[in-house]
């Protein structure tokens, strides 16, 4: 008998290997170019809509009456006067959909070479992702390429995509083209996807060669333990979390990057901490933006919750709804940190 949701897995692994695939050769096209370093946002654009597009296309294909809330739209694509974008997108997509087939990729999710998808069939993928999220049924959240920043500095970015049934979510995928497989070797081999099942436990793949290994957080002693936060001010409290630092005895400086790859460092234990708080209560957190990494750390032996210690609501719609920011940490350090967020909180009251 089979593993539940091992289909869903293998069909996950092999979409976003692919979307990763394409997102790694958008940027080093770029490169040479230099739209890169001017901070032009449309070749972007261009990966976040082919990376939607393929991995859309294939769980279509793989699981037609499944629902995805994806994070883009082809609204924009369909205006007069996208049209290089639009063959950009056709042109990289149908790159991905048509490689050879890899490790774990079947025919029948409509791969290989020869499997060309017209401009209507892409924009309509891209479109399927426009699910709203709720509390029933079965349903894909997909976060085409999460980190944008990360993504345009050559630094990191992920892709995401995770299956929630009844708002709990049971798959999680996240694909990280620039992160090392090994921590202590940051300069050796890059590129990893990390996935989760829930009751199955974590596991890693290299990108290059699909070897395995467990992925759990290992206990570590206080002083070992650091924090893993936005590289983006605006997108979590950095004070906040140096004073919360500061409460639990932390002497080593925080690990800044975008992306749910924190999510994916603190579950295999470059970290401890990952520690969300909101510079504005006003932004609801997306579901795309924390599924995956949500699993991933359970699976890994952490605890995630928001700031007041409930559980994060994946059965709402295509937010977290009202935001009171993310703490995730291994199960032991978990209630610590919860504690140091009071305290913290407190004392910023307090003043
Ligand atoms: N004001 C905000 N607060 C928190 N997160 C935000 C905010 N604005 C955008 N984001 C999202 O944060 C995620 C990246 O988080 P991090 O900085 O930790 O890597 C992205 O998905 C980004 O969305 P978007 O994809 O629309 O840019
Ligand atoms: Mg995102
Ligand atoms: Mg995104
Ligand atoms: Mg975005």
């Amino acid at each position: 008998m089979s593993l539940q949701y091992s289909t869903e897995k293998q069909v996950a692994i092999a979409a976003v290997r692919r979307a990763c695939a394409l997102t790694s050769s958008v940027f080093n096209k770029l490169v040479k170019t230099e739209t890169l370093t001017k901070g032009d946002k449309s070749p972007v654009t261009i990966a976040d809509y082919s990376a939607q597009a393929v991995v859309n296309t294939i769980l279509s294909k793989a699981f037609p009456s499944d629902p995805i809330v994806g994070e883009e739209d082809a609204a924009d694509l369909r205006q007069d006067g996208a049209e290089t974008l639009r063959n950009r997108i056709v042109e990289l997509s149908n790159e991905a959909l048509t490689a050879d087939l890899g490790v774990g990729d079947l025919a029948e999710w409509g791969l290989g070479p020869g499997k060309e998808r017209t401009l209507e069939q892409l924009l309509d993928a891209i479109d399927r992702g426009n699910d709203q999220g709720g509390p029933i049924g079965r349903r894909w959240s997909l976060d085409p390429i999460d980190g944008t920043k990360g993504f345009l500095r050559g630094g990191q970015y992920a892709v995401c995509l995770a299956l929630i049934v009844d708002g709990d979510v049971k798959l999680g995928v996240i694909g990280c083209p620039n992160l090392p497989v090994n921590s202590i070797e940051p300069e050796g081999l890059k590129g990893c996807i990390f996935s989760a099942v829930k009751g199955q436990g974590a596991e890693q793949i290299t990108i290059s060669d699909a070897k395995r290994s467990p992925v759990f957080i290992p206990p570590l002693e206080p002083r070992m333990l650091n924090l893993l936060e936005s590289m983006e001010a605006a997108h979590a409290d950095l004070s906040f979390n140096q004073q919360v630092s500061e409460l639990l005895g932390i002497t080593r400086p925080p690990t800044r990057m975008d992306s749910q790859a924190k999510y994916a460092c603190l579950a295999r234990g470059d970290g401890g901490v990952y520690l969300r708080m909101p510079i504005n209560p006003e932004y609801q957190e997306k579901i795309w933006d924390h599924a995956s990494g949500a699993l991933l750390i359970q699976e890994a032996g952490g605890v995630i919750t928001n700031s007041l210690g409930k559980p994060l609501d994946f059965g709402i719609g295509r937010t977290l709804g009202k935001n009171y920011g993310i703490v995730a940490a291994r199960k032991d350090v978990h209630a610590q940190v919860l504690e140091a967020v009071q305290k913290a909180r407190s004392a910023q009251a307090a003043l």
